[in-house]
């Protein structure tokens, strides 16, 4: 268990982190998702001690806190985060690495050789690190983590730099950790990668952290009726709007227009469809709202390339 205790950083003015209240169950795989400069380091860097907090605590197992360097000592020898590549030693093999992690955390060395079987990393394990492509230096960060063994792992953009099959062979990895009753913590802007894996997301939203389903109620629910159509032209959507008023239609700063379809309104399913058709739009699909839309929806670019969170961006699905 792991909680958060209204928990507000602030540097200067600036107010990252805002009264954050939250808890995390074992076998839990947490999502945080915002644009860049949000608080997602932050708020790991306070979970680890890295950063302390203006106000709040984080409390672990058995009530202990970071309330003086002993506890701290021994919140870290179960929880972790996943190192960067920056520090890795240049002159150290993978494997060197990997033997200097379990033997800190004193866990079963026999997870060396498991961990770099199931990475893979076997053909380069033994070479210095000095000599490693960006993907396998982050496979050897990700799998220093993996050999502590900790009850917490955090991980900042675990799936950086990786080629699809490393992304999943380290997301099936992720899975069997929480199946053996880890939390996992990840910030990650590999949304469809968390949306299937993760058991709860949440944004940054002026420093707080707001969950998926209070975005869009029964966000993580499968039975939310969506069409999503490609660049659809403005008169048409004129029209769509004149033929059915009673269909919400929205479009997301990547072009895509998401037609929400109540219950209610599934007989207009195919008159719908026909429509579309005889306008030449073909390019649609039926399904629900990805996480990728969400978060078209929640947060835009200004025009300093900044993301800004959109106003009105909560949209109820009660019928
Ligand atoms: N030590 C610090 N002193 C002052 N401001 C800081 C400090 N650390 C972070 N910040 C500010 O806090 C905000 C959040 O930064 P943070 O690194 O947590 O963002 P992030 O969401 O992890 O971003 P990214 O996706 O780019 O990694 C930024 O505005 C950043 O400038």
């Amino acid at each position: 268990m792991l909680e958060v205790q209204n928990i507000t950083v602030q540097f200067g003015a600036n107010k990252v982190l805002n009264d954050i209240s939250m808890t995390f169950e074992q076998g839990e795989m947490i999502g945080l998702v915002a644009p860049n400069g949000t608080g997602k380091s932050t708020f790991m860097n306070v979970l680890m001690n890295y950063v302390k907090p203006t106000k709040g605590k984080v409390v672990f197992k058995d009530g202990l806190s970071y309330s003086n360097k002993s506890n701290e000592v021994k919140i870290h020898q179960f929880v972790s985060m996943m190192p960067d590549q920056s520090d890795l030693y240049n002159h150290l093999s993978g494997r060197e690495h990997l033997k200097m992690f379990a033997t800190m955390w004193q866990s079963d060395l026999k997870l060396i050789d498991e961990t770099i079987e199931a990475l893979n990393m076997g053909h380069y394990v033994n070479k210095k690190t000095g000599t490693y492509s960006l993907g396998m230096r982050q496979r050897l960060c990700f799998a220093m983590q993996i050999v502590t063994n900790t009850e917490i792992m955090m991980m900042d953009e675990v799936m950086n730099g990786l080629d699809p099959n490393n992304v999943e062979i380290i997301s099936k990895i992720l899975v069997k950790k929480k199946a053996e009753g880890k939390i996992i913590i990840i910030a990650s802007h590999l949304l469809d990668n968390l949306e299937k894996y993760a058991d709860r997301i949440f944004l940054f939203n002026k420093g707080k952290l707001v969950n998926t389903n209070q975005v869009i109620e029964g966000f993580s629910q499968a039975h939310i009726k969506t069409i999503r159509v490609k660049n659809m032209e403005d008169h048409t959507k004129q029209q769509l709007h004149e033929l059915f008023p009673n269909l919400e239609l929205q479009t997301l700063t990547n072009g895509m227009s998401l037609i929400h379809l109540p219950s209610s309104e599934a007989s207009l399913l195919s008159s719908f469809t026909s429509f579309l058709v005889e306008r030449n739009v073909v390019d649609f699909a039926f399904g629900k709202v990805t996480l990728n839309d969400l978060y078209s929806m929640y947060y835009h670019e200004d025009r300093n390339g900044d993301s800004q969170l959109k106003k009105n961006n909560h949209i109820n699905y009660e019928e």
